[in-house]
């Protein structure tokens, strides 16, 4: 990186040793200044050198009141050393922990002058004033249901404090329903006044908002979302997660980590990550937006027989997928799909979406300039149905993961090398097998093993799907029988082999109630107070 020039630079005192403190429009850096090379301190100590991007300063501010004993004791020595240093200013920053935790920390120095000392906090504020992409007002909605049921305590503990520290105006809602979030952003919300939209909760709260701001601007837009094929208007408010759900893959998946405090980190510095989603229609009619895990067959069962155990808070997922697993099921029907291009990769190919991917930046390019493409040329492309592939059989599971799905229980996640932005979804179809092949597959999710690499696996990078069963569902047929035990359904009562039934989807953790479903991948329709998954440094 280029040097750039100081904006401000002194001699000041960090823990009674003194440093040389500078800050240009980029870093702000300080370095020990030793007395005499020659000396060797008695003790070691701790090299204070130490530089920090302008863009990950929290806040800079007069010490609290509760460093202020320190500050009086450190006076106090220095007043013995006949050197007395009253004035000291504190600089919240981002510090990078291990496995991509970020946790806020401070840095006091301590000036020999007021006037100095006042300097140093305005000459920062100013830099930070410039930092256009920070958020200055959010929308905050906690589920205080999800997960273990502590996201009020998370956000009002770890999350408040420090957004209260970067000075981020806020307005909590504390949600008393489910799609209490999404009817309110749908509706109410008087989106002008904020920099962004804050979701304290799991994946279904996630899903609320996605839903509750996407709605709002597809109708804002007079966008038809009932056509499969409508070009959807892309969201203006970024979407920040503080994880306090149960499998908080969205969070995981765009951030590294489930860590309130790194998500609220991540908010305030204003990151901001391009998301794809995915627009599920049954017919002619809209049913659902999803961003992580579309799911038939064994997840859809899981999740459905998952929904019963809820009050058993995660634990219900480990309980539903042994239970779902020893069942068994199969499910016939058919899967078609338009492949994506060759340019955006390969599921097996183990290119890793991470922080500015390049995958999904170059599929940014192409899509402006297809949208100089001349109409004509454009239409002709649409009405072939050349390109579609057709896969017909019976399915253990039928899944679309839209980006990788690595959350805590499977850090690789269900396709370790999806794009979070490149316009397309995996689709990975597992066929009928044994119980024991099915266990290996599920298995090498938690190893270094390509869980792809089996017969009965195919996985397809793809922009559009539509998966059919063999029987319709009830509710494609708007008739709606009993559940049977274990999850599959029936349409036909007489039918009682397994390889007929019919199961459900889930989507983000939510059922739905169709089998038959078009899926179409909405190019960065949405975007996230994220990064990706940064290099490990
Ligand atoms: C043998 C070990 C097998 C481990 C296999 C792990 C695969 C995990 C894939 C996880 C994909 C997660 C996709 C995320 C979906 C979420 O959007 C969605 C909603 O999240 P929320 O609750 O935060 O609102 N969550 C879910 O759908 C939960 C998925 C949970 C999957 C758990 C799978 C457990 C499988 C256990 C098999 C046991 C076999 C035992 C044989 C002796
Ligand atoms: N106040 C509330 N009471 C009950 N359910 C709620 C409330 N707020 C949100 N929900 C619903 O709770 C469900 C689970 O939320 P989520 O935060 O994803 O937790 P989990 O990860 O444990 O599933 C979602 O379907 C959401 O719509
Ligand atoms: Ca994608």
């Amino acid at each position: 990186m280029e040097e750039q020039p100081s904006l401000i630079s002194s001699k000041l005192f960090l823990k009674n040793r003194q440093v040389e403190v500078a800050l240009s429009r980029a870093v702000l850096t300080w370095k020990e200044i030793k007395e005499s090379k020659n000396r060797i301190p008695l003790i070691p100590q701790a090299d204070l050198s130490h530089a920090v991007p302008v863009s990950e300063i929290v806040a800079v501010h007069k010490p609290e009141d509760e460093d202020q004993p320190q500050m009086r004791r450190t006076q106090k020595k220095n007043k013995e050393s006949s050197q007395f240093v009253p004035y000291a200013f504190t600089v919240s920053y981002v510090r990078r922990m291990k496995q991509h935790q970020w946790q806020c920390s401070d840095v006091t120095f301590l000036c020999d002058s007021r006037g100095l000392c006042e300097q140093w906090i305005q000459v920062t504020n100013e830099q930070l004033s410039l930092l256009t992409n920070r958020p200055k007002s959010l929308l905050v909605y906690i589920n205080p249901c999800g997960g273990k049921q502590r996201g009020k305590r998370i956000y009002e503990q770890k999350v408040a404090p420090v957004f209260r520290q970067a000075g981020i105006f806020t307005d909590v809602i504390v949600t008393e329903r489910a799609n209490h979030a999404r009817d309110h952003l749908r509706t109410e919300a008087n989106l002008d006044k904020y920099d962004g939209v804050v979701c304290v909760g799991g994946d279904g709260m996630f899903s609320e908002i996605l839903h509750g701001l996407v709605i709002r601007t597809q109708r804002d837009h007079d966008v038809d979302q009932n056509r499969p094929d409508a070009e959807l208007v892309s969201c203006l408010s970024r979407i920040g997660i503080i994880p306090a759900g149960s499998t908080d893959c969205i969070c995981f998946a765009t951030v590294g980590t489930n860590d309130p405090v790194t998500s609220a980190l991540h908010i305030i510095v204003g990151d901001n990550q391009p998301m794809d989603v995915c627009s599920v229609h049954h017919k002619d009619s809209f049913l659902r937006y999803s961003v992580s895990l579309l799911g038939y067959g064994f997840y859809g069962d899981l999740l459905a027989d998952s929904e019963k155990k809820r009050w058993l808070g995660p634990a219900r997922y480990d309980l539903s997928g042994f239970k779902t697993f020893f069942c068994h099921n199969f499910y016939e029907g058919t899967v078609c799909f338009l492949p994506a291009e060759d340019s955006v990769g390969h599921p097996r190919d183990k290119l890793q979406c991470k922080s500015g991917c390049r995958i999904c930046q170059h599929k940014l390019e192409s899509k402006e300039k297809h949208k100089e493409m001349p109409e004509e040329k454009e239409k002709a492309g649409k009405d072939s149905n050349k390109g579609w592939n057709v896969v017909r059989g019976e399915f253990i599971s039928v899944n679309s993961a839209c980006m990788s799905c690595s959350c805590p229980r499977c850090p690789k996640g269900l396709s370790p090398s999806a794009h979070l932005a490149d316009g397309t979804t995996d689709l990975i179809l597992i066929k009928k097998c044994s119980r024991m092949n099915f266990f290996r597959h599920l298995f090498r999710h938690t190893n270094k093993q390509d869980q792809f690499d089996h017969s009965f696996v195919e996985v397809h990078r793809v922009k559009k799907f539509h998966f059919q069963p063999k029987v319709d569902s009830p509710e494609d047929q708007s008739y709606h029988p009993e559940r049977t035990a274990c999850g599959p359904k029936f349409s036909n009562p007489k039918i009682s082999n397994y390889s007929t039934a019919v199961s459900s989807w889930t989507c983000d953790g939510e059922i739905l109630h169709h089998a038959a479903i078009q899926v179409s991948v909405q190019h960065q329709l949405i975007r996230l107070f994220a990064r990706g998954i940064e290099e490990q440094q």
